[in-house]
C-alpha cells in the first residue's frame, strides 16, 4: 500500500496518513470488507494546506485527515462532477474542502450522500445534493475507513453507514479512500478489534448469527448507547460486529457470507 505523508503545523509532528487509490474495480459487499479489483495507488508527500490560527489546535491526527481528505478532493474532484460523499468524521473533512472549491472555484458539483449525517452536512454547508435516482452514475466517490490491509481490503461500517457508502461506491467510476495511520494495518483485526460491521434486516439476525457461528468468530449485536436496544442503521436494520480471531481469506469470507439469503434481501 501507497502512503501518503502529511506534516502538521503545530509542532512540525509528521503524521502518517494513507491514501488509497482505489480505481474503477471496486466490488460491492453487502458485508463490511470491501475488497478492490484493479486498483492504483497514489503516492506523495503532501503538505496541508494554510491553517488557520483556530484549526492549528487540532489535534495532530485531525490535522493530517483533514490535509489527506482536502488532497483528495483536489486531486479528485472536477467542474460538473457528481461525486459521493462518504460518512463519518474524515469524510466530513472532503465536505468542507469541496464546499470551499464550490466558493473560491465556482465549480459545479452534486453530492450523494451516503447516510443521514453526510446528508445533513451537505446542506449544512450549502453544497447541491443529488441522489441515485437522477445521478446512477457518480464520478468519484470519497469516503473514510475502518481498517486497510496490505491488500487494500477495507473494514468499513464502525459508524453504521456501510449499505450506502457501498451502494454509492459500487456506481462511481473512482472510489477514493481516507485512511489515517491508525487504520493501516499488514492484516485485518490488527487495529480494528471491533469486528467486521455486517448490516441485517432484524427478522434475520439470528438466523445470521447463527450461519456466522459457523464460519467462526463472534457474531454480536450492536447496541445503541443513548437508546435501549439495537443500532438502527438508516436503513431500518441492525448491524452484526462479527468478531474473528484469525486471518481470513477475505474474498472468500466476502462471497460465503454473501450468499446467506438474508444478505439478498438486504440489497434489494
Ligand atoms: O460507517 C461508517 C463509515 O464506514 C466510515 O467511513 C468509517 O467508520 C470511518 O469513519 P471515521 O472517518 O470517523 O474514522
Amino acid at each position: 500500500m501507497d502512503e501518503m505523508f502529511t506534516k502538521a503545523s503545530n509542532g512540525f509532528r509528521e503524521i502518517r496518513a494513507v491514501g488509497v487509490h482505489v480505481k474503477n474495480g471496486f466490488r460491492i459487499c453487502t458485508n463490511g470488507v470491501s475488497q478492490d479489483v484493479n486498483s492504483s495507488h497514489f503516492k506523495t508527500r503532501y503538505h496541508p494546506p494554510f491553517l488557520p490560527e483556530s484549526e492549528s489546535k487540532l489535534q495532530p491526527i485531525e490535522v493530517g485527515k483533514k490535509s489527506a481528505a482536502w488532497k483528495a478532493v483536489d486531486h479528485h474532484v472536477m467542474d460538473n462532477f457528481i461525486v459521493g460523499v462518504g460518512s463519518g468524521s474524515t469524510a466530513v473533512y472532503a465536505m468542507e474542502r469541496l464546499a470551499l472549491r464550490v466558493k473560491e472555484e465556482g465549480l459545479k458539483i452534486l453530492c450523494v450522500p451516503t447516510s443521514f449525517q453526510s446528508r445533513q452536512i451537505v446542506k449544512q454547508l450549502g453544497l447541491s445534493l443529488t441522489d441515485l435516482e437522477e445521478h446512477p452514475q457518480v464520478d468519484v466517490a470519497i469516503d473514510g475507513a475502518d481498517e486497510v490491509d496490505y491488500n487494500m481490503t477495507l473494514i468499513k461500517g464502525g459508524g453504521g453507514c456501510l449499505t450506502q457508502e457501498k451502494i454509492v461506491s459500487s456506481c462511481s467510476q473512482n472510489f477514493i479512500v481516507i485512511a489515517d495511520h491508525r487504520k493501516d494495518s499488514k492484516e485485518l483485526g490488527q487495529n480494528w478489534t471491533k469486528g467486521i460491521p455486517i448490516e441485517v434486516i432484524p427478522m434475520a439476525f439470528v438466523p445470521v448469527q447463527r450461519r456466522l457461528e459457523k464460519l467462526g468468530g463472534t457474531p454480536v449485536l450492536r447496541m445503541a448507547i443513548a437508546k435501549a436496544g439495537p443500532v438502527i442503521t438508516d436503513n431500518g436494520n441492525f448491524i452484526i460486529d462479527w468478531k474473528f480471531s484469525e486471518v481470513r481469506e477475505w474474498t472468500v469470507i466476502n462471497q460465503t457470507i454473501k450468499m446467506i439469503p438474508v444478505f439478498r434481501q438486504n440489497r434489494t
